[in-house]
Formats: structure tokens, C-alpha cells, sequence
């Protein structure tokens, strides 16, 4: 399976998406930079987190024109996977694949503080190695985490089964709607979430919650992969 984390002017947790896939699932993975114009060679494409282009008019805001997004886009059409984390959440809602945006925290302070997660849906491509409604926990670092859509995109999330992790334990750090902390598309293959599994791959970083998500990843692909051999 072969994996890329696009690289924007700004991106801060490119290395850490890299070497997430590579130390918890040992695949091909690629950084590529945000003027490629084809992503046709990978399987799952990584947004990572960061300040891309500053932050500036909105954070991704500007990374939503950069000329490797038209290529994002065809990639989550075709049904591959696309993982939005923080910084690639804000840029997937701006760039249209996943509904609401991501506004400053309530508070308008920067966070930065490991939070508890319910895995709401788990039988996402992202999430089918965790139980559905397991507490996880898993660090956040944004300003900008305040997820808001409004009551009609609420009701079709809910709906749809797109919540796929909201804060738990009573918190909810940064005045997002309903609690949500990341949502998929419809047709489930598209993930965006503020929280960075990225950075909980290990004790060493305070906790290994996040390793699943990368299991998930390699999972869905290879019933997918196995599926169409078979057929
Ligand atoms: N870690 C991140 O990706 C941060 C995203 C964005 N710059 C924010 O502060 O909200």
C-alpha cells in the first residue's frame, strides 16, 4: 500500500504522519510537495497538520488553491482514502470534501493538551480497529478547532453515521457543535479530525491510541485489495 502526506509552505507535522505510517504499519509512504499535479500512484493520501501559508486570511483557506488539492479531490472521488489531521481537517472543509468549518476556539487561546476521544463510528476505514464507543486518548494543538455546521448539516451527520469521534469525558476543549472532533464523508473513505493520531503512536509520546488508525488504514485496504482479487 502506498501512502502520501502532502506537503504544504507551512506543514509542521509532515515528518510525523511519515513516520507514523512507517514505524506502525512499515508501508511505501511519499511526502509530496503541494504544486505535484498527480497522485494517481498512491492508495491513501495524508493531509497533515501545520500553519499552511501562515494560517493567513483562515487557516487552509489559501492550501485549498494550492495545485495538488485538484488532484485530493479526484483522489476522494475515486473512493481512495484521504485523512485530513488539524491543520488538513480545516483545509478539507475549505476545499468542500467535508461539510461545516472549523472556527477559533472559544476561548481564542492556542491548545495543547492530550484530550479523551469516543470512537463514535467505528467501522470507517479509519477507525474499524477500535470499538464503537471506546474512550481514547489522543492530543489536540490548534487554535482554530471550534468545529461549527449548522443544525440541517448536524441532523445529516447524525443521520449518515459522518460523526466518527467526538471529546469525551465531558469535555469539550474548544466549543465545537455537538462535541465533534472529526467526521467523514458520505461515502465514509474521507476523514477529517483536529486531534493528531500521528502523535500518539507510541508511550514514549504519552499514548499509543492513535496507533490504530494506521492499522485501520491497512486494513480497509487490504479487505478492498483481497475483495477485488477474489472477484
Ligand atoms: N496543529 C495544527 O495543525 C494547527 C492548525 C491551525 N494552524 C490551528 O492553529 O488551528
Amino acid at each position: 500500500m502506498k501512502f502520501a502526506v502532502i506537503v504544504f509552505p507551512g506543514s509542521n507535522c509532515d515528518i510525523d504522519c511519515y513516520k507514523a505510517v512507517e514505524e506502525t504499519i512499515g508501508q511505501s509512504v511519499d511526502y509530496v510537495w503541494h504544486t505535484a499535479t498527480d497522485l494517481s500512484a498512491y492508495d491513501a493520501i495524508l493531509v497533515p497538520g501545520g500553519f499552511s501559508y501562515g494560517d493567513y486570511l483562515r487557516c487552509g483557506a489559501i492550501a485549498r488553491f494550492a495545485p495538488v488539492m485538484a488532484e485530493v479531490v479526484k483522489a476522494a472521488e475515486a473512493g481512495k482514502y484521504v485523512l485530513g489531521i488539524c491543520n488538513g481537517f480545516q483545509i478539507l472543509t475549505e476545499a468542500g470534501l467535508l461539510p461545516g468549518a472549523l472556527l477559533r476556539n472559544r476561548d481564542l487561546k492556542f491548545l495543547c493538551h492530550p484530550s479523551p476521544l469516543e470512537v463514535v463510528n467505528a467501522s470507517t476505514p479509519f477507525t474499524n480497529q477500535y470499538r464503537q464507543g471506546e474512550v481514547i486518548s489522543i492530543p489536540i494543538a490548534h487554535g482554530e478547532g471550534n468545529y461549527y455546521c449548522d443544525d440541517e448539516t448536524l441532523a445529516r451527520l447524525q443521520q449518515n453515521n459522518q460523526i466518527v469521534f467526538r471529546y469525551a469525558n465531558g469535555g469539550n476543549p474548544n466549543g465545537s457543535v455537538h462535541d465533534i472532533a472529526g467526521i467523514c464523508s458520505e461515502r465514509g473513505n474521507v476523514v477529517g479530525m483536529m486531534p493528531h493520531p500521528e502523535r500518539a503512536v507510541s508511550q514514549l509520546l504519552g499514548s499509543e491510541d492513535g496507533k490504530r488508525m494506521f492499522t485501520s488504514i491497512l486494513n480497509a485496504w487490504r479487505e478492498q485489495h483481497d475483495a477485488a482479487v477474489n472477484s
